[in-house]
């Protein structure tokens, strides 16, 4: 039995989210007040000063969801920042900018999604038409070049993040980006979607492209009889930046000019924002999902939460990291931070000795089935 390592905590020197919070999270919070008045403003770097030396406040007293995150604790509230684990830290740093914006009090912020401005240039794009040609010559069929297809562009659809742009270099139409996967187990998919169509699960990551690439791959599952009904997840508040929320599922069907089927439900749940793993799913999302036939999990942080936020050696096999859903699980995702499982030893070598940011540059995929 191997020993599970520990997780990763914010303030550890040289990792990437001491990273993460010291260099992207100021960009992030100078970026999100520009719209706002001086009090936002003001509450937001707050916010950003306590997470770099201070320790972590409850929410007000006066917030919707108090109960949740008094449940979702874990004993961090009055701890420092630097010593929380990165999930729960992280998590709760995007909580506390709805809080610092007043995006659940009454007056002219509430229900106003921060991170608008940054979504929504990339379903302006005109670029976006040509880069969608490809989805008119998919095969009508169930082919297996099919299915590789739409599941490697719900892959690098990943790497159309947001948040992630803040920091990399890399950008999803840079041309010298390899789309390389380093691990394809897309014919494990394929035998998971089995003989005949079935439910599938799609536990959404970004907006924008990532989503118009998860909505193609939904269309084509249902389209060619893979699937006979789909049901997306997605965030009930904004989140990590770009996370895909229901009106940004409406705005991304309008963009790709197709109506969402009436076999595709789009749900959502608190847990989606909460600060804790797949192994914290709470009973009547977990039933949920153990009712598909398959559940593909899409994106970094969903790879996070599924095989836990810790220090994996890499070579460690992704069925002994990834939770246990009682169903198939797909995990669809470029490597945008250090955690990564069930990687070949040659694998790692090879990219340790040319590549040193390849954990977290987004250039490498993975599918990966449990
Ligand atoms: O889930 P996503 O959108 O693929 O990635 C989220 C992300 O950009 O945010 C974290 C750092 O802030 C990292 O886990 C990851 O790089």
């Amino acid at each position: 039995m191997r020993n599970t390592p520990g997780e990763l905590l914010v303030g550890t020197e040289g990792r990437y989210a001491r990273e993460v919070f010291h260099q992207r999270h100021p960009t992030l919070v100078e970026q999100v007040g520009r719209p706002y008045g001086a009090a936002q403003r003001a509450a937001l770097r707050a916010l950003l000063d306590e997470s770099l030396t201070g320790v972590i406040q409850r929410l007000p007293g006066d917030a919707p969801d108090l109960a949740d995150w008094d449940a979702w604790d874990r004993g961090q509230f009055g701890r420092p920042w630097a010593d929380a684990p990165f999930l729960w830290a992280e998590s709760y740093f995007y909580r506390r900018i709805l809080d610092a914006v007043d995006y659940f009090r009454p007056g002219p912020w509430q229900g106003v999604d921060p991170f608008r401005p940054m979504k929504e240039p990339e379903l302006a794009d005109l670029a976006l038409d040509r880069d969608l040609g490809w989805v008119a010559a998919l095969p009508a069929e169930p082919t297996d070049a099919g299915l590789a297809t739409v599941v490697k562009a719900a892959v690098f659809g990943n790497r159309a993040d947001l948040s992630f742009r803040m920091q990399e270099p890399v950008s999803a139409d840079d041309p010298a980006a390899p789309d390389e996967l380093l691990v394809d187990e897309t014919a494990a998919l394929r035998a998971a979607l089995g003989a005949r169509p079935g439910a599938v699960c799609v536990v959404t990551d970004n907006a924008g492209r990532e989503l118009l690439a998860d909505l193609v791959l939904v269309n084509w599952l249902l389209d060619t009889g893979l699937a006979d009904r789909v049901t997306l997840h997605v965030k009930p508040a904004p989140y990590y930046v770009s996370d895909a929320t229901p009106s940004d599922v409406e705005a991304a069907c309008a963009r790709l000019g197709r109506a969402l089927d009436s076999r595709v439900a789009v749900r959502t749940h608190a847990f989606w924002c909460a600060p804790l793993d797949f192994r914290a799913l709470p009973a009547d999302l977990s039933a949920d999902l153990a009712a598909h036939g398959v559940v593909v999990v899409k994106g970094d942080l969903n790879y996070r939460r599924l095989v836990g936020d810790r220090d994996w050696d890499p070579v460690t096999p992704f069925p002994v990291a990834a939770a246990d859903l009682g169903v198939p699980v797909v995990a669809l995702r470029t490597c945008k931070s250090e955690v990564v499982v069930g990687l070949r030893q040659s694998i790692v070598d090879r990219l340790d000795a040319d590549e040193p940011r390849w954990r977290v540059s987004g250039r490498h995929g993975l599918v990966q089935v449990r």
